[in-house]
Order: structure tokens, then sequence, then C-alpha cells
């Protein structure tokens, strides 16, 4: 099965792109934030408030190990998984490792300002507090090195979910036929 994982900051549409490419493309599509929940059968705020942010990373590494050898027992080549990440999967060495044996990583790159935008009025990233806007952007930056060792880097600023997706396909098509 080939996979691909797609990265980037709080907000920057991962699982939105994640969805809309599994309706378009009816390629298989799993959102690590939406597996974590499930198999804790806690919501994120609820593990960060709970068992705080060291446990949720070891739940992200599990997340990646289960899930690559479940990819291995899964031989279909024809058959693509789309991969949204969590925003701070690939800031860890271990997990990057993971999601590189995994297949063609794609980061969707969104400047820090259409961030604070687009969140808000999100209270479901427990990282994210739009009244900390100089910490948040410390931490974009800090996270950006990791971001760009991705395979393929998507320019997203001023695009529709429509163009991204097709980006995105573009990309794909290059890649398998490479
Ligand atoms: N290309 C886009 N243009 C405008 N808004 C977008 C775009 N992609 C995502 N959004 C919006 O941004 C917010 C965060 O998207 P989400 O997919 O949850 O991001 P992530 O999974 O990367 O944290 C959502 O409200 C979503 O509707
Ligand atoms: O950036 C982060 O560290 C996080 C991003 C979140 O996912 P999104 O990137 O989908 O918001 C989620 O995994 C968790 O709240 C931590
Ligand atoms: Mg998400």
């Amino acid at each position: 099965m080939n996979c691909m994982t797609i990265w980037g900051f709080m907000g920057a549409g991962k699982s939105t792109i994640g969805r809309a490419l599994a309706q378009r493309y009816a390629w298989k599509w799993i959102d690590s934030d939406t597996e974590i929940e499930k198999q804790a059968k806690l919501t994120i705020p609820d593990i960060f408030q709970r068992y705080g942010e060291s446990y949720f990373r070891q739940l992200e590494t599990q997340f990646l190990e289960d899930l690559w050898h479940q990819v291995q027992r899964n031989q279909p080549a024809s058959e693509l998984l789309v991969i949204t990440t969590g925003g701070g999967m690939p800031i860890q060495e271990e997990n990057r490792r993971w999601l590189k044996k995994l297949g063609i990583s794609i980061y969707l790159h969104v400047p820090f300002d259409t961030i604070v935008d687009r969140l808000k009025r999100d209270s479901q990233r427990p990282l994210w507090d739009g009244t900390q806007l100089e910490a948040m952007k410390c931490k974009y930056e800090a996270r950006l090195p990791y971001y760009r060792q991705a395979d393929v880097i998507i320019e997203t600023q001023g695009k529709s979910v429509e163009e991204i997706v097709q980006d995105i396909a573009a990309a794909i098509r290059h890649w398998r036929s490479s």
C-alpha cells in the first residue's frame, strides 16, 4: 500500500485536505488525532488535561508504529492511504523516521497570520492560545525546519481546498511515475 503523510502547523488545513482527498479520489484516509481519540476514548483536550503533552506524544509514536505494521500486512500496492498528522507529530525525530518510512510526506505551508485568523475561535487545540501570539509565533518558527524536511512543500496561502487538493494530486502523480 502506498501512503502519503500530510504535515503542517495547527490550523494548516491538514484534516480538511485529508477529508477532501478521500472524497475526491476515494483514497483511504486516516487522521492521527481522530484515531488516538477513538483508542483512548477521550478527546485531545481531555488527554492533555488528564495526562499531559508527553503522554499524548507517546500515543502519537505508538499510533505510527501500529500503523506501520498494519500497512505491511495490507498489500494491494495500487491502494493509496492518506495519513493526516497532528501538528506536533513530525517534530520528534523518531516520528519523522516512521513518517518517512510510510511514504511520501507533504507539508502544507500557511503563513502565521492566516493560522491566527483561522484559530481565532478554536477551543479544541490545547497548545494553541490566541492570547499569547508571541509564544505561538515562536512555536511556529521553531517547527518550520522540521516541517521543511517533508518531501514536498505546498504553498497554500490564498488557495481553496480544491486547489490544494489539485496540487497534491499532481505531486502524487509525479511521485508514482518516477
Ligand atoms: N484552504 C483553506 N482555506 C480556508 N480555510 C481553510 C482551508 N483549509 C482549512 N481551512 C479551515 O482552517 C481550519 C483548520 O483546519 P483543519 O483541517 O482542522 O487544520 P489542521 O488539521 O491542520 O489543524 C478549519 O476551520 C478549516 O475549515
Ligand atoms: O501542534 C500540535 O502540537 C497539536 C496539533 C493538534 O492537531 P492539528 O494540527 O490537527 O490541530 C493535535 O495533535 C494536538 O492538539 C497537538
Ligand atoms: Mg487536524
